[in-house]
């Protein structure tokens, strides 16, 4: 029997923008390291909001982070296939992935079959979009998870918890519910895009009732 490979587990961190799905990934990589595991932490480069290499919390803290376009070059880098990059699957104890709703529905199978291989995949971001649809590839990452944690922000309007976020810059009427060419203005908030990322600028967590 293979038991590096039965230590293999996805976990999900996942909830609306500022529930702190960053801070817990952060902790968990903290943890990890005091246990002298061997760790890489990746971001998605469309995150470029404070620097391309770093994962950073909307209360500011940080962390050193790798900076990848996507589930190939992750998988690439992880693999070692470019052996001046990637640690190799064989030497890494826990990847940790930030922003995950950027690398589409591919990211599922590579984080299957590095969970088979032994390492534990954790994997933060948002499971609904802006205009509240299923946001892969979380939903689909939870189906495969051995664990699962939903955050709750708190929202921005009456301070009940918060299990979904608004565009507040102005575009909010956009949102392609109703209007035709409304998608024009913001774009498909199901496609990883430039224009959708953004802060507290652009973004409000909300409750069911002011969503
Ligand atoms: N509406 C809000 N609800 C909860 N926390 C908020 C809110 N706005 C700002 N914050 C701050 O954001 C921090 C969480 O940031 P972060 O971990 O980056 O969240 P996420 O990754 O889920 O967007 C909180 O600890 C708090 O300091
Ligand atoms: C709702 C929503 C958000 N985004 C972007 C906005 C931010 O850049 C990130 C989420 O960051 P956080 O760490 O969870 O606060 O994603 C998006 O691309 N599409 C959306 O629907
Ligand atoms: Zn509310």
């Amino acid at each position: 029997m293979n038991h590096d490979a039965g230590r293999g587990r996805i976990e999900v961190i996942t909830g609306p923008m500022f529930a702190g799905k960053t801070e817990e990934l952060m902790r968990r990589v903290r943890r990890a390291t005091i246990a002298g595991l061997r760790v890489l932490v990746v971001n998605h480069a469309l995150d470029d909001r404070r620097g391309a290499s770093t994962v950073s919390s909307h209360a500011g803290g940080r962390i050193p982070a790798r900076s990848v376009n996507g589930s190939a070059d992750l998988w690439r880098l992880v693999d070692g296939t470019d052996r001046t990059d990637g640690p190799g699957v064989g030497t890494l104890d826990l990847l940790a992935i930030d922003e995950a709703q950027f690398f589409g529905a591919d990211l599922v199978p590579v984080a299957i079959d590095l969970a088979g291989r032994g390492v534990t995949v954790v994997v933060s971001g948002l499971c609904l979009t802006f205009d509240d649809q299923p946001f892969e590839p979380l939903p689909a990452l939870m189906a495969s998870a051995e664990s699962v944690t939903k955050l709750l922000a708190v929202c921005a309007v009456c301070g009940a918890d918060a299990a979904f976020h608004r565009r507040v810059d102005g575009t909010e009427t956009a949102v392609p519910v109703a209007g035709e060419g409304a998608g024009a203005v913001v774009g498909n908030s199901l496609v990883a895009a430039a224009q959708h990322v953004g802060g507290a600028e652009q973004y409000q967590a909300r409750c069911r009732r002011h969503r």
